[in-house]
């Protein structure tokens, strides 16, 4: 397995402290699950200028669908300056997602649902030098996870069921965003808060309104006309809903 590379702008969002420097900056992040995968060199370029590739790896075990796995991340990590953050939608993530990190991973995301020791396996993804992140499916209460906060670089919170592209955005998870985004200021956390699943120019005002920086688009990126283009108007959009949100204002 090769080392972790030098990568420029994935070391810069590892330095700690860094994104504080950024403020209220929103982060959008295509999904590649909507990409081309006989082209995902080639994709993975059609969005730069977006601040990280988020790379979907399915196991057809926790989630009934099949995609790639670390040889494929290591060979993106080689063709894209844009780091990469990889959602482990797989079983047992304790195993796997150091090797994720060492494939050139800056940021490795596992669902709490999946993992046998979550905490040692969040110390562990950050002693390797990538951001940790924990995600919830919908069905997955934040309350229970509020100790393991100071132990994460980012939550995700899923928007849709985990699995597939394309799918509705589920507003009933908006209660939750806004949840988290309590608990996160109420212990004084520099957590980013993503949320996936059916964020698009519909859905992702509401999002940022109920308190999420970090927006995983898939379908909404690489199924409009130019990609790049889309990540700048989602950001833009992002940008303005957050300027008004109240949680922003009380940062
Ligand atoms: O992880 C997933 C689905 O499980 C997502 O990353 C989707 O790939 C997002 O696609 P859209 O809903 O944006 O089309």
């Amino acid at each position: 397995m090769s080392q972790v590379r030098s990568r420029s702008r994935t070391e810069e969002s590892n330095r700690p402290g860094a994104w504080q420097a950024w403020g209220m900056a929103v982060q959008i992040n295509p999904s590649i699950l909507s990409a081309d995968f006989a082209r995902l060199a080639e994709e993975a370029q059609a969005v730069e200028g977006a601040d990280w590739l988020h790379v979907d790896v399915m196991d057809n075990h926790f989630v009934p669908n099949l995609t790639l796995g670390v040889p494929v991340v290591e060979s993106l990590a080689r063709a894209t300056d844009t780091p990469l953050d990889c959602h482990l939608m797989i079983a047992d993530p304790d195993r796997w997602a150091p090797q994720y990190v060492e494939a050139g991973a800056g940021s490795v995301t596992f669902h709490v649902e999946a993992a046998a020791a979550p905490v040692r396996l969040a110390r562990e993804i950050r002693a390797k030098g990538a951001r940790a992140s924990m995600a919830l499916k919908p069905a997955t209460p934040i309350e229970p996870y509020e100790d393991l906060l100071p132990e994460l670089d980012m939550l995700l919170i899923m928007t849709v069921e985990p699995g597939f592209g394309g799918q509705a955005f589920l507003d009933i998870m908006l209660p939750k965003i806004r949840r988290t985004r309590e608990l996160i200021s109420k212990h004084g956390l520099e957590l980013w808060l993503q949320v996936d699943g059916g964020v698009s120019a519909s859905t992702i005002e509401r999002c940022a309104e109920a308190g999420a920086d970090v927006f995983v688009a898939g379908s909404a990126v690489y199924g409009a006309a130019d990609p790049a283009q889309a990540v700048r108007a989602l950001r833009t959009q992002a940008q303005g809903a957050t300027a008004h949100a109240a949680w922003a204002c009380d940062h």
